[in-house]
């Protein structure tokens, strides 16, 4: 059976269509199990903000104390998951929301003491997953962890996302962005990209930001996932499965020469 894990990054979720969210539905009536692991920066900042807080970041990962997890994990597990679990509803999908720490599902430990209650993968335990996918249920999971010792952790939705991927054999590892690609120094968004030139675009700083985690999770999970894709949300019809594989984005590859031609049609915007 094929599998998907489909990322929806907090940058663009407020901006999606329903005809996104319909694309997500007939993933799953065409076969395909599908997952949703979603992010929500944008609005925890808000949330942080309107309760006095100013969010401080550090390679794109956000320092959690005491009462950043709080806002965290209400902002995450609760609104923005019962959102996109509705709007998935609303496009006919059978969805369910959960977090990383219903089941289990996400094992972490503490990443560095320095980021406070931030979580490093160590494993992902997919039993649950498998159970809602056997039963035709679309999960829909915010990016939280716990250390199997009674605490709980902020986990990027990025890394996240590639774990699962890894974990339940996904052919599919997509992650939905406000951006076309990744874009090069001069603007470009690039179709397809090796680890080496991740590793040199991020010494450049030309990848910066949010984008770390991204490309992190990309190329850890491309030894376990057929594709690896970072895709602009917004785009029309991005999910759409031509031929069986995705035709937009920057595609994570081993070797360079993997797509025809270097630059995407969609260049600055
Ligand atoms: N080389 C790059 N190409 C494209 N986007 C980049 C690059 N480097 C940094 N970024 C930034 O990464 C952002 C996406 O990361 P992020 O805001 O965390 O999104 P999400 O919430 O979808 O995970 C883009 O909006 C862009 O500002
Ligand atoms: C540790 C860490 O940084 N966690 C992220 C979790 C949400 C996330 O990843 O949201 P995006 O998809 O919008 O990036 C955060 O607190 O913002």
């Amino acid at each position: 059976m094929k599998k998907v894990v489909i990322k929806i990054g907090g940058s663009v979720q407020e901006r999606l269509s329903s005809s996104f969210f319909r694309d997500c539905a007939n993933l799953v009536s065409r076969g395909w199990r599908s997952v949703i692991v979603h992010g929500g920066g944008p609005a925890i900042n808000r949330w942080q903000g309107r309760m006095g807080f100013s969010p401080s970041f550090v390679n794109g990962l956000r320092v959690t104390d005491d009462t950043g997890l709080e806002v965290v994990e209400m902002v995450l597990a609760g609104t923005v998951n019962k959102s996109l679990v509705s709007r998935l509803e609303q496009a006919g999908a059978s969805a369910v929301g959960l977090s990383g720490v219903d089941g289990g599902l996400i094992r972490v430990s503490q990443k560095d003491p320095a980021l406070g209650w931030v979580g490093e993968v160590e494993t992902v335990r997919p039993a649950v997953l498998r159970t809602l996918l056997e039963g035709g249920w679309l999960p829909v999971i915010a990016s939280l962890g716990t250390d199997g010792a009674g605490c709980r952790y902020n986990v990027n939705a990025d890394t996240a996302a590639g774990a699962i991927a890894g974990a339940i054999g996904a052919e599919y590892l997509v992650l939905v962005t406000d951006v076309p690609g990744i874009r090069t120094g001069d603007e470009r968004v690039l179709k397809s990209i090796t680890p080496g030139q991740i590793e040199k675009m991020v010494a450049k700083g030309e990848i910066h930001g949010g984008m770390i985690p991204k490309v992190e999770a990309a190329v850890a999970g491309l030894s376990q996932v057929k594709e690896v894709v970072i895709l602009d949300g917004c785009s029309p019809g991005c999910l759409s499965m031509e031929n069986g594989f995705l035709s937009g984005g920057t595609r994570i590859v081993t070797e360079e020469g993997m797509c025809d031609g270097a630059f995407s049609d969609v260049s600055a915007q």
